[in-house]
């Protein structure tokens, strides 16, 4: 099965300044990609250039096997879903109004509209206007709206930013259905707490190059970030670094709890030695996050990550 999208090496000068330099990825069948990166990193051009509004300076680029901006381009504007990052809608109409208006523009079926309004969740504000919603309700109406047509693909450009993490929660969990029925999904995001679960993969993008690309794991191991281990209980922190140390584990920095990292493949040594030692009561490791990894991946110096608290 051929990937519902691809960037083949793909350059993007805006009058000689490179957006996008020689960048490759692919979204797979019913996969959800983060494409992650500071502003200015080039998440939006990557999505105009999905959508065919530009063409790649050098380079190509695949939607459902074909060239968004060549004959193909109406069919698969049609096939794509798309949630812009400053989503606004005539605020006068209802919820139900401007989905039956885009869908006539996409020329999917009005009775899709229902089903939509249900599946976000606005089916008893469907006949309030728009300027009475919250923003967690416009962006599912946003999404109500990317969903018209039962598109293939989805393209999501920062869908939870300025969201409160309840609403943005809700909206991953819609995010956890689409993928479910099969629905390819990239979501470009610079906000990082909450994304981490509900991505297949992540693309770290860094002044238009791809700095990193892989499963959660993959990054882990790629990074070699160092394990951090936080201990529970009354630990004497000397004994602790004398039995921890040559086991490749340091202590960090005096803090409200005692806590170590070290090499993450010496992790079951480390394990059977707090075990043995007194005054642990219990300890939690603690696995390098995707924010860890994007801050890895973004730094140039390749420091390790500090003790966190
Ligand atoms: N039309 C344009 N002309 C010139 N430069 C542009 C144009 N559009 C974008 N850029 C520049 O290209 C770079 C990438 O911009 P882009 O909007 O793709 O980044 P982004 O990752 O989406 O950032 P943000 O999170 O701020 O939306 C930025 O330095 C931006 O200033």
């Amino acid at each position: 099965m051929t990937a519902p999208l691809e960037f083949i090496n793909v350059t993007k000068d805006y009058a000689g300044f490179k957006a996008l330099d020689g960048l490759s990825f692919d979204v797979q069948p019913g996969e959800v990609l983060g494409l992650l990166g500071h502003n200015g990193a080039g998440k939006t051009t990557s999505m105009k250039l999905v959508l065919g509004v530009i063409a790649p300076t050098q380079g190509s680029i695949r939607v459902l096997g074909e060239s968004p901006t060549g004959h193909a381009s109406d069919r698969l504007r049609r096939a794509l879903g798309y949630l812009p990052e400053n989503v606004s809608f005539y605020p006068q109409l209802t919820g139900r109004e401007v989905l039956r208006y885009f869908a006539r523009l996409k020329g999917a079926a009005p009775v899709s509209v229902d089903d939509l309004l249900e599946r976000v969740g606005l089916t008893a504000a469907a006949d309030r206007r728009i300027r009475t919603y919250s923003k967690g309700m416009r962006q599912r109406i946003g999404l109500a709206q990317a969903l018209l047509g039962a598109p293939r693909l989805l393209l999501l450009d920062e869908p939870t930013a300025g969201l409160d993490p309840q609403v943005t929660r809700e909206f991953y969990r819609m995010i956890d259905d689409l993928r479910g029925q099969g629905v390819s999904i990239l979501i470009s995001s610079h906000v990082l707490p909450g994304v981490e679960a509900h991505i297949d993969r992540a693309a770290i993008l860094g002044r238009g190059r791809l700095l990193a690309l892989g499963s959660l794991p993959e990054l882990r191991d790629r990074a070699r970030l160092p394990l951090r281990i936080r201990l529970q209980g009354q630990p004497d922190p000397e004994q602790t670094a004398r039995v921890m140390q040559p086991l490749g584990f340091a202590l960090c920095p005096p803090g409200p709890v005692l806590e170590l990292q070290g090499d993450p493949a010496r992790k079951l040594e480390a394990v059977r030695a707090l075990l043995a030692l007194p005054g642990v009561t219990d300890f939690e490791l603690i696995q390098p996050a995707l924010e860890d990894l994007y801050a890895h991946f973004n730094r140039h110096d390749g420091e390790a990550a500090p003790c966190m608290p």
